[in-house]
C-alpha cells in the first residue's frame, strides 16, 4: 500500500518559509517552482497502462488519469545492494605496482566490490529498489515511474525498464535511464521531483546504479585502484507543499572539460574514400565499444574542489540556508581528499561529514544512495536531519541539492530499531512515548527537582534490582539512566541548536500540560539577514571558535541542572578510567598494553603560554614507568622536536604533527608498506628509526604559510603562530574576543590561496593542515602495525589518552577496531568517543 501518511520527514517550519520565500522569487530551473505554481490546481495526464495494451486498441481515456500538480515531495525510503567480491588494495597490489599505504593515504580507499561475471547490475539495482520500497513500505504496484541512474546500462537502451520489470510493477510505470555519470542520482532526485510537482506522480523510484568496474583498464594503477561497483535508491514521494522534503538545487555541466575524464567510443579508422559504384567504403559501420576510463586526476581533484563547494553554496542560497543549518554533508564519494577539501571549504566538521568510500570506493552514480542508505540504517541520518548532497563528474557534470531526510521514522517501522537514545531525540517517539520518555520529556520544563530526584533514586537503588519508583511510577533502571542522558543530551542540542531553552519550556510545558504529546520538532533554522559570503563564512568559523573549549554552562545554565549533575550523569556513560581501573586489566587480560598519550591537556595542564606547557616531574616518571612496561607513545599536535623537548624521554616514541610526523622504531617490511617511510639513524636517539611523513611533500607550503599567518597577524594583540612542521598553529587564547573575526579572517584566506590545506579546531587554536587523510587516528593504526613485537595487533591492546577534538580521530579507531581503551580528560561533559574519563591532568 502506498504511504501517503505524512508520517514521514517532519516538516521544518522557519526553514520550509524561507524557502517558499525563494521559491516565489523564482519560477526557474533550480528551485523548483514559484508559490503560485504551487497553489495552482492544474490536470496533467499520466499513461498508467502499457505499451503494448494502447497499441491494442485500450481508450486513451481511460488510462489517463487527472492529476494534481504542483505538491511537494519527499524521501521516504532508501536501499542499497552490493555485489559479494570484496577487492582490497592488497588485492590490487598483486595485479599492478601500488599498494594499500599508497592507495589509503592517496584516496581513503581500502576496499571496494565489483560485479563478478555471474552478478547482474540490474539485479542490483532491482535490490536496491526493493529495500527502498520496502522501507517506504509502499507496494512496487503503486510505483509510477523509475529512474535508473547509471552510465554503464546493461542494455544500450537503457536497464530501468528491466528494473520496473523484476519489481514486477503491475501499471507498466515508465521508466527511463539518465545518464550524467557521477552526478547522475542527484539529476535523477530533482527529474523524479518535477515529475512529481509538474507531471502528477506520486511513487518515483531514483536508482544510482553503476558498474565501472566493466570499464576500468586493469593494468592502470592510476584509475583501477578508484572504481567499485553498487547500486542505492531511494523513494521519493508526493506530499503536501508543507512537508516538501527538497529545498533547492544546483546543476551544470561542461563538456569542455569532458577531455579530463571519458570512456569514448573507441576511434575508428573513417574511410570516407568512394567506391567507383558511389559507395561508401567503410558501410556497413562495424560495432563499436567504448574504450576504458582515462582520468586526469589531478584536474578532476581541482575541478571539484572549485566547483562542488559553489554549487553547494549556490543551493543553500537557493533554499534561504547557511551552512549552519545542514546536518550532513554527503558528496559523490569519489577521494576522500576531496570530501575533506570541500568539507573545509563549507567549514562543515568532519563528524558531519558522511563517508563510506573507505569500503567502496567511487560507485559513480550509486555512491550518494549507498552511503545515504547506510547513514539511515545505522541511526546516524534521522528523520528530520537536512543534509546537503553533491554529485560531480564526467561530463563534465555537477550539481547539488539541498533536502531533508525522512527516512528514520520509516525505517523504524520497518527493520531498523532505533536506540533509545535515539528514539527520544526522534519527532517520532512523541507519537507513543514510554513512561520514561514521557516522564523526561515532560520533565523537561521542571527539570532540576525531577532531575535531582531521579539521580538521587539512582544512587539509592544501586546493586539492588529493584526498580526505582519515581512519582509512583516505576522504571526499568538501566533505561532511565539512558533516558536522562538522553535530557542532558537533548538539553545540550537544544541549547547549541534551537530556540532559547526558555523559549521552548514556555512553549512546551504549556502544550505538556494540557497532556497533548509534544511536538518533538526540537529543530529551529534561524533566519540570517543576507551576508555576504566572507561573512556567513567566517561567522561560522566564530562559532566553532567560541566552542572549542566548551565550558559546563551550555548544558545547564537554562534546564536548572547543575554543573556537577550533568558531569555525574555524564560520567555514568563515561565512567572514571580509575575507578573502572581493575574492569580495564580484567579486559585487557593476557594481552599485551599498548599506551598512547596526547600531550597538551593531557600530561600537561593547559596554560596560556604554549611555551611553557611543561608536565610535571611527577608525570615525566609516571611517564617512564609506563614505557618500561609498555611500548609507550606520544601523539602531539606539536612537531616532533618540540614534543620530544618538552617530555625529554629517550624510552618512548613520537607523533608529531598530529601523526603526519612519526618517529617509530624499524619494523620488519616497515620501508616496504609504507611508501613515505624511510630509515634513518636519528640523531637524538642514536640509533635506527623509522620515520613516517605522509605529508612529507607539504613541507614547503606549511613554511611559506606559516610566515604569511606570522605576517597578517602580526597587527593582531595575544596571537601566537605557532611551526609544527607539518602544521601551523593559530592561538587565540590571548586575543580579545572581539579581535577573533580578524583572526577567522586571516586564517580563513589561507584556505582561498592554497587549496590543499584544511584548518582544525583545538583547544582556543585553529590549526592549518594538509589535506590528506591522515590524523591522529592514522598514527596509532600505523605505529600498532609497526612497534616491535606488536606484528599481531590483534594481541594487542591499546589505550589511549586524550583531550581534544583532534584525539577523537584516535578514540574513533580504536571504537572501530572494537578493543582498546579512549579515555577523554576533561572536566566537563563532552560528545566523544572515548569510554572512559579523567577529570583532569592530575588523575591522568
Ligand atoms: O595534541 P596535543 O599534544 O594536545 O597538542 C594540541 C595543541 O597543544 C598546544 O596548544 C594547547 O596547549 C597550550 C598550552 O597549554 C594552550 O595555550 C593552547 O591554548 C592549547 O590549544 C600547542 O601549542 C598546539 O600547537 C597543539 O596543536
Amino acid at each position: 500500500m502506498a504511504n501517503a501518511s505524512g508520517l514521514w520527514g517532519p516538516s521544518v517550519p522557519s526553514l520550509r518559509r524561507r524557502a517558499e520565500f525563494q521559491h516565489s522569487m523564482s519560477m526557474h530551473g533550480s528551485v523548483f517552482c514559484s508559490r503560485e505554481f504551487i497553489a495552482k490546481r492544474v490536470v496533467c495526464f499520466s499513461t498508467t497502462q502499457g505499451a503494448e495494451k494502447q497499441a491494442l486498441g485500450g481508450s486513451p481515456a481511460e488510462s489517463r488519469l487527472p492529476r494534481l500538480v504542483s505538491r511537494g515531495c519527499k524521501l521516504i525510503g532508501s536501499g542499497s545492494a552490493i555485489p559479494a567480491l570484496q577487492i582490497s588494495n592488497d588485492d590490487l597490489s598483486k595485479i599492478v605496482d601500488t599498494s594499500d599505504e599508497w592507495i589509503s593515504v592517496r584516496t581513503g580507499i581500502h576496499n571496494r566490490r565489483v560485479l563478478s561475471a555471474k552478478e547482474s547490475l540490474t539485479n542490483l539495482a532491482a535490490e536496491a529498489a526493493r529495500k527502498a520500497l520496502e522501507m517506504a513500505q509502499v507496494d512496487a504496484d503503486d510505483v509510477d515511474m523509475v529512474l535508473m541512474c547509471s552510465s554503464t546500462p546493461e542494455d544500450l537502451f537503457g536497464s530501468a525498464p528491466q528494473i520496473q520489470k523484476a519489481l514486477g510493477c503491475k501499471g507498466n510505470p515508465l521508466a527511463y535511464d539518465i545518464t550524467a555519470a557521477c552526478s547522475g542520482f542527484v539529476l535523477g532526485l530533482v527529474s523524479a521531483a518535477c515529475h512529481i510537482r509538474g507531471g502528477g506522480f506520486n511513487n518515483v523510484l531514483v536508482i544510482g546504479a553503476d558498474s565501472l568496474s566493466r570499464y576500468v583498464d586493469w593494468t592502470d594503477r592510476g584509475t583501477c585502484i578508484l572504481f567499485g561497483d553498487a547500486a542505492g535508491a531511494v523513494l521519493v514521494q508526493s506530499c503536501d507543499a508543507e512537508e516538501d522534503g527538497l529545498f533547492a538545487f544546483d546543476l551544470h555541466s561542461d563538456g569542455d572539460g569532458q577531455r579530463h575524464l571519458k570512456a569514448s567510443i573507441k576511434e575508428s579508422k573513417i574511410d570516407h574514400a568512394v567506391g567507383t559504384n558511389g559507395s561508401i567504403l567503410d558501410f556497413p559501420p562495424k560495432p563499436i565499444s567504448y574504450s576504458c576510463i582515462e582520468m586526469n586526476g589531478k584536474e578532476v581533484f581541482r575541478f571539484a574542489c572549485r566547483c562542488v563547494p559553489q554549487s553547494i553554496e549556490s543551493a543553500l542560497g537557493k533554499a534561504g540556508l547557511d551552512g549552519s543549518n545542514i546536518d550532513w554533508l554527503l558528496l559523490h564519494q569519489a577521494n576522500q581528499r576531496i570530501i575533506d577539501a570541500v568539507a573545509t571549504r563549507l567549514e562543515m566538521p568532519q563528524e558531519r561529514v558522511i563517508s563510506n568510500l573507505a569500503n567502496y570506493g567511487n560507485t559513480s552514480a550509486a555512491s550518494i544512495p549507498l552511503a545515504l542508505d547506510e547513514a539511515v540504517r545505522s541511526g546516524k541520518v534521522k528523520s528530520g536531519d537536512v543534509i546537503a548532497t553533491a554529485g560531480f563528474g564526467a561530463g563534465l557534470t555537477w550539481g547539488s541539492a539541498i533536502i531533508s531526510n525522512g527516512s528514520a521514522a520509516l525505517v523504524e517501522r520497518s527493520t531498523y530499531s532505533p536506540t533509545r537514545q535515539e528514539a527520544l531525540l526522534s519527532p517520532s517517539s512523541f507519537l507513543s512515548p514510554s513512561p520514561s520518555l514521557f516522564l523526561c520529556n515532560s520533565l523537561l520544563p521542571y527539570a532540576e527537582a525531577p532531575i535531582a530526584s531521579i539521580y538521587q533514586g539512582y544512587q539509592n537503588s544501586q546493586g539492588s534490582s529493584s526498580p526505582l519508583t519515581v512519582f509512583g511510577v516505576s522504571f526499568n533502571l538501566q533505561h532511565l539512566i539512558e533516558d536522562v542522558l538522553s535530557l542532558i543530551h537533548r538539553a545540550s542540542y537544544l541549547s547549541s541548536h534551537g530556540p532559547s531553552a526558555q523559549q521552548w519550556k514556555q512553549e512546551n510545558s504549556k502544550q505538556s500540560l494540557a497532556g497533548a504529546p509534544l511536538p518533538g520538532k526540537y529543530k529551529a533554522f534561524h533566519q540570517k539577514k543576507p551576508e555576504r559570503l566572507e561573512d556567513v563564512r567566517y561567522n561560522g568559523w566564530l562559532d566553532a571558535m567560541k566552542s572549542s573549549s566548551p565550558t559546563c554552562a551550555y548544558l545547564t545554565k537554562d534546564v536548572g541542572i547543575t554543573s556537577d549533575d550533568s558531569y555525574s550523569f555524564w560520567m555514568l556513560k563515561y565512567p572514571s578510567a580509575i575507578k573502572s581501573f581493575e574492569q580495564i586489566m580484567d579486559l585487557a587480560h593476557d594481552r599485551k598494553i599498548a599506551v598512547f598519550l596526547d600531550y597538551d591537556g593531557t600530561l600537561s595542564p593547559i596554560v596560556d603560554d604554549p611555551d611553557c606547557a611543561f608536565m610535571s616531574e611527577e608525570m615525566q616518571l609516571a611517564v617512564k614507568n609506563i614505557a618500561y612496561y609498555f611500548p609507550t607513545a606520544i601523539i602531539s599536535g606539536r612537531s616532533c622536536d618540540k614534543i620530544y623537548e618538552l617530555v625529554g624521554l629517550d624510552e618512548l616514541y613520537y607523533a608529531g604533527s598530529h601523526g603526519m610526523d612519526i618517529m617509530g622504531p624499524v619494523s620488519s617490511n616497515l620501508s616496504n608498506h609504507h611508501l613515505k617511510c624511510v630509515e634513518s639513524t636519528d640523531q637524538q636517539f642514536g640509533e635506527d628509526v623509522g620515520l613516517l611523513q605522509p605529508a612529507r611533500e607539504f613541507l614547503p607550503m606549511i613554511d611559506e604559510v606559516f610566515r604569511i599567518l606570522v605576517e597578517n597577524t602580526k597587527d593582531i594583540k595575544g596571537i601566537k603562530v605557532e611551526n609544527h612542521k607539518f602544521c601551523a598553529s593559530i592561538h587565540y587564547r590571548n586575543v580579545d574576543e572581539k579581535d577573533w573575526p580578524r583572526v577567522a579572517q586571516c586564517v580563513l584566506a589561507i584556505l582561498e590561496d592554497y587549496p590543499h590545506l584544511k584548518i582544525t579546531h583545538g583547544r582556543k587554536v585553529l590549526e592549518v593542515r594538509p589535506v590528506i587523510d591522515w590524523n591522529k587516528g592514522n598514527a596509532i593504526e600505523f605505529l600498532l602495525d609497526s612497534l616491535s613485537g606488536m606484528d599481531n595487533c590483534a594481541g594487542v591492546v591499546p589505550i589511549y589518552v586524550g583531550d581534544d577534538r583532534t584525539d577523537e580521530d584516535a578514540f574513533k579507531v580504536l571504537q572501530a577496531r572494537g578493543y582498546g581503551f579512549g579515555i577523554l580528560v576533561s572536566s566537563v561533559p563532552k560528545e566523544t568517543n572515548a569510554s572512559y574519563s579523567l577529570r583532569d591532568t592530575s588523575e591522568v
